[in-house]
């Protein structure tokens, strides 16, 4: 019997990332954080996110990132599909899952709402330097700089590819 590569954890860490967009119907722009730390990723730029923790979902791991970095609620949309089972792969040891999604309101005794989560707006942890709207939509739009012309972490740009395609339906 052979067991199927499918079947297996492959990656020892799961990373789970939103692409919040600004409208469900008619996305045009999506949410980039930069990060902060390790010094090695500082002035980055990735999808808000991080590691699924133990005895959690996905999907509780998607709220909990955007309630704790971003000060805000979150309504899932769909998962973009990665090429593997564990998502888009970042390194040998670690894989993405990302779903898109869209702000519903601020976490909890919090200021934060959707529209706090402005270009160049300082975010609620350490864990990112500056959020930003970037364009992913297919129509140019005046003054909103196309999500690759960032530095993204090189492991995100196949991603935003994959969200794009995602998109276009
Ligand atoms: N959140 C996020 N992480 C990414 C992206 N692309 C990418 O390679 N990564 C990497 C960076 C990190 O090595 C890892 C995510 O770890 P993290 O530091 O954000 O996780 P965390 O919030 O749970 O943080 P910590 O408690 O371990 O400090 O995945 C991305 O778009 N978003």
């Amino acid at each position: 019997m052979s067991l199927r590569h499918d079947d297996e954890r492959t990656f020892r860490t799961q990373v789970v990332a939103a692409a919040l967009l600004d409208d469900p119907h008619r996305p045009q722009r999506l949410i980039a954080a930069q990060r902060a730390y390790p010094e090695s990723l500082r002035g980055l730029w990735e999808l808000p996110g991080g590691k699924q923790e133990p005895g959690e979902t996905v999907q509780e791991a998607l709220h909990r990132e955007c309630r704790e970095e971003l000060g805000v609620r979150i309504r899932l949309l769909e998962e973009v599909p990665g090429p593997h089972r564990q998502g888009w792969p970042l390194s040998e040891s670690a894989a993405m899952r990302v779903w898109t999604a869209v702000v519903v309101g601020a976490a909890e005794e919090q200021e934060a709402d959707a529209d706090a989560l402005g270009t160049g707006r300082q975010p609620e942890g350490a864990d990112h330097l500056e959020l930003r709207w970037v364009r992913i939509g297919p129509e140019p739009i005046e003054g909103l700089q196309e999500a690759e012309a960032l530095p993204w972490i090189p492991a995100d740009l196949p991603i935003l590819d994959g969200i794009r395609r995602h998109l276009a339906g």
